[in-house]
């Protein structure tokens, strides 16, 4: 999909603004989490028969491999409203697909941080980059074409689901449908499936925590009960491992900004234009900020315990903060 827009996180100004502020419409309406609850459900059964498949078969799981099946399917059921096969029949695509993602990340990174030589010359870093992006693309753009024709809808837009109800904007044009669909689909996948290991490795390593946490989670939920709402209430420490998941492994460790007026940080004269790298991890393993820092201490962020930490609101933001914070953060 050469020449076109480069994604929600990418843009700037006004461009930026307009669709933004079509996304944040949307996730604002109360059902716009909630909704999609009882297809969590179904991606996480089928999430539980795929590991028990694989254990069956090759006695281990890969987890990292799974991560990003599981991953993927999430991303269709929430960005196209579509069960894709990848915890099923279409393991084969679905791999493909997340090692061409997490190779344009770990890419994208190395040519950030490098001299860009490819503004001049045609590197073979580039020329790998395009070739990544075109077959990334092509497969997501498939989606999204049956997608904005299957979910078009006369319905009233608030009982409808995020993908529906963004294709269904009179204000977006098919442009704009693809470049938040495009942006949702692929930041989505390179951050939760990382996260999700990073939570199994920290509950694995940890058998006390782990113990207790079967123990809380049999307590809010009965055998075959699907979650509901109510049930991620009656779960603090899963909220809390969650969260200490999130400052011990930050996974968007960098947030950043170019001001658009001169501003003074920490004394520092920051003239308009400069680009601001914030590194996140730094400040979420700041024994500043954080008693024992380097231990994964869930209990440090449960309301019951006495010894809750009154952690600085800007010492861990694992979505970011302010109007360019997370889009997926819902
Ligand atoms: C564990 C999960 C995730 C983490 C930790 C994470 C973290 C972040 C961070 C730190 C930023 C930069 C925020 C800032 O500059 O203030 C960001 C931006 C963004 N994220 Fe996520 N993210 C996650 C999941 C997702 C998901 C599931 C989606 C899509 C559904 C998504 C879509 C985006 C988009 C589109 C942006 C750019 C927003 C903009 O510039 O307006 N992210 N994310």
């Amino acid at each position: 999909m050469r020449g076109q827009n480069p994604g929600l996180g990418n843009l700037n100004g006004d461009e930026w603004y307009r669709l933004r502020s079509a996304v944040q419409q949307i996730m604002m309406r109360p059902q716009a989490v909630y909704a999609y609850l009882p297809f969590t459900n179904q991606v996480t059964q089928s999430l539980i028969n795929h590991i028990k498949n694989e254990t069956q078969r090759d006695g281990q799981v890969d987890m990292r491999r799974v991560a990003g099946r599981w991953s993927l399917e999430s991303a269709g059921n929430t960005v196209f409203e579509k069960r894709l096969g990848a915890l099923g029949d279409n393991i084969k695509w679905a791999d493909r697909l997340v090692d061409v993602n997490k190779e344009i990340f770990q890419l994208s990174a190395r040519m950030k941080f490098g001299f860009p030589f490819y503004r001049y010359f045609k590197m073979p870093q580039w020329k790998r980059m395009i070739e990544l992006e075109d077959t990334f693309y092509a497969e997501a753009d498939k989606l999204m074409d049956e997608a904005i024709e299957k979910l078009q809808s006369k319905e009233n837009p608030e009982n409808l689901l995020f993908a529906s109800c963004l294709i269904n904007k009179p204000e977006l044009n098919k442009r704009d449908i693809k470049v938040i669909m495009l942006s949702l689909f692929a930041d989505g996948l390179s951050t939760t499936a990382p996260m999700f290991v990073y939570n199994l490795f920290n509950i694995a390593i940890h058998k006390d925590i782990q113990e207790r946490l079967r123990k809380e989670i049999n307590e809010a939920v009965g055998k075959d009960e699907a979650i509901d709402v109510a049930h991620l209430q009656k779960m603090p420490l899963l909220r809390a491992c969650v969260k200490e998941t999130f400052r011990f492994f930050p996974i968007g460790t960098e947030i950043s900004r170019i001001p658009t007026k001169d501003v003074v940080l920490s004394g520092y004269l920051v003239p308009a234009g400069t680009p601001i790298d914030i590194n996140t991890n730094v400040l979420m393993t700041s024994p500043k900020f954080f008693s024992d820092p380097l231990k994964f201490k869930p209990e440090r962020w449960l309301r019951e315990n006495e010894k809750k930490e009154q952690a600085h609101p800007f010492a861990i933001l694992p979505f970011g903060f302010g109007p360019r914070m997370c889009a997926g953060d819902f």
